[in-house]
């Protein structure tokens, strides 16, 4: 088990009572402000003691209150990447990042310096000072100053919040390769579904102090009750699929996941390339029937494999498209004339315009 926590901790009128586990490669904690999130990234770098539990990294006990453990936050080897990067002004961005290594024994560094800086893409960088980067390359040099400390889990909390959609869109192959190659794994605090979407393995939801959901991302994404209030419109699968040919005269690119084939606006990714792709659950339609004389280009045959026991005006119908969970989000008036129930074949309806650019991330993503 990578993370293991269950700790509890008063804060002035605030109550933590949380619990969860996680085998993920990125584990990203979601929840509205004041939920928790920050109080629990402090718990696991060592910057909050907590009142009560456990927290155990890489199998590591880190704090267990009932032996009087508490590993001091120097001697966790744990990275910190905040918000707004906290580079050294005065540093140039290789001293920023050589920084990171004075506090790891010479023994103990695995980590190297031309391999983060390669991962990173932050060669071209390394004479410059802080005030001259963008804020994405504050970002990444703060990334690969805390890579380079050889940690053994990697905190970021909202490390992209500050930057507007474009410094985010650039962020984000980096952040995927970090994931998939660098063998650290990560624990992202994130309000943002399309960035879970994106980037997450696992998620663990928030809700006042308390753990509401836990569990795999493309599990917890997938049930629009476990975001209220936060992302109900955002709930949604991902599922993976590989770019199958570009279709140039119409500027559109298939993919083929195990549910079918998708067509979405052309896409740069060369054929064979693996992506994951979010389909929200508003933007599915159900029918009976296949479909006739419609401009839709997706549409997926699958069985109901249930139907969400719900008093509001919509429910979320989950499918089983060739063993690719779908959810489709409906009104319970179109389940009942429908006649929809549980085994029942359907065709999921989907707009090619709904799959969103931002969130088909590589998997993993050749070299920017
Ligand atoms: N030092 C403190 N003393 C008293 N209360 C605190 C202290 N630090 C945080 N809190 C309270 O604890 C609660 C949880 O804060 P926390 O920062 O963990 O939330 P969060 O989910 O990270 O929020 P945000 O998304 O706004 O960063 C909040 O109600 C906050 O006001």
């Amino acid at each position: 088990m990578i993370l293991d926590v269950d700790i509890r901790h008063e804060q002035g009128e605030f109550v933590l009572d949380a619990r969860f586990r996680s085998d993920g490669k990125l584990t990203a904690l979601f929840g509205p402000s004041g939920s928790g999130k920050t109080t629990i990234v402090n718990a696991i770098g060592g910057l909050v003691r907590p009142d009560q539990g456990r927290v155990t990294v890489q199998g590591q006990v880190l704090v267990d209150t009932a032996k009087n453990i508490f590993v001091p936050k120097h001697r966790r080897r744990i990275g910190y990447v905040f918000q707004e990067g906290r580079l050294f002004p005065h540093l140039t961005v290789r001293q920023n990042l050589l920084f990171g290594r004075w506090f790891t024994p010479r023994q103990q560094r695995r980590t190297s310096f031309d391999g983060v800086v390669d991962l990173l893409g932050i060669g071209h960088l390394l004479g410059r000072r802080p005030s001259t980067l963008s804020g994405g390359e504050k970002q990444r040099t703060a990334i690969g100053r805390a890579l380079l400390a050889d940690p053994r889990l990697l905190l970021m909390d909202e490390p992209l919040a500050s930057l507007d959609e474009a410094r985010k869109a650039e962020i984000y192959p980096y952040i995927e390769r970090l994931r998939d190659e660098a063998g650290v794994p990560i624990v992202l605090v994130s309000h943002s579904v399309a960035e879970i979407a994106r980037l997450a393995t696992s998620v663990v939801v928030l809700a006042e102090g308390r753990v509401t959901a836990s569990g795999p991302a493309s599990e917890i994404l997938r049930h629009s009750h476990l975001f209220v209030p936060m992302g109900l419109a955002e709930a949604g699968a991902l599922i993976d699929a590989r770019v199958l040919r570009h279709d140039d005269p119409f500027a559109l690119t298939v993919l083929q996941a195990r549910a079918g084939t998708l067509t979405v606006p052309r896409l740069n990714h060369p054929v064979g390339t693996a992506l994951r792709v979010r389909l929200r659950a508003r933007d599915i339609m159900l029918s009976l029937h296949k479909p006739a004389g419609m401009s839709a280009l997706n549409v997926l045959p699958g069985r109901i494999s249930s139907i969400e026991d719900s008093e509001e005006a919509s429910v979320d119908v989950q499918l089983d498209c060739g063993g690719d969970g779908l959810v489709a989000r409906v009104t319970r008036k179109s389940v009942a004339e429908l006649g929809l129930r549980p085994g029942m074949l359907v065709h999921a309806i989907i707009k090619s315009i709904a799959f969103d650019p931002e969130v088909l991330g590589a998997v993993n993503p050749s070299r920017p």
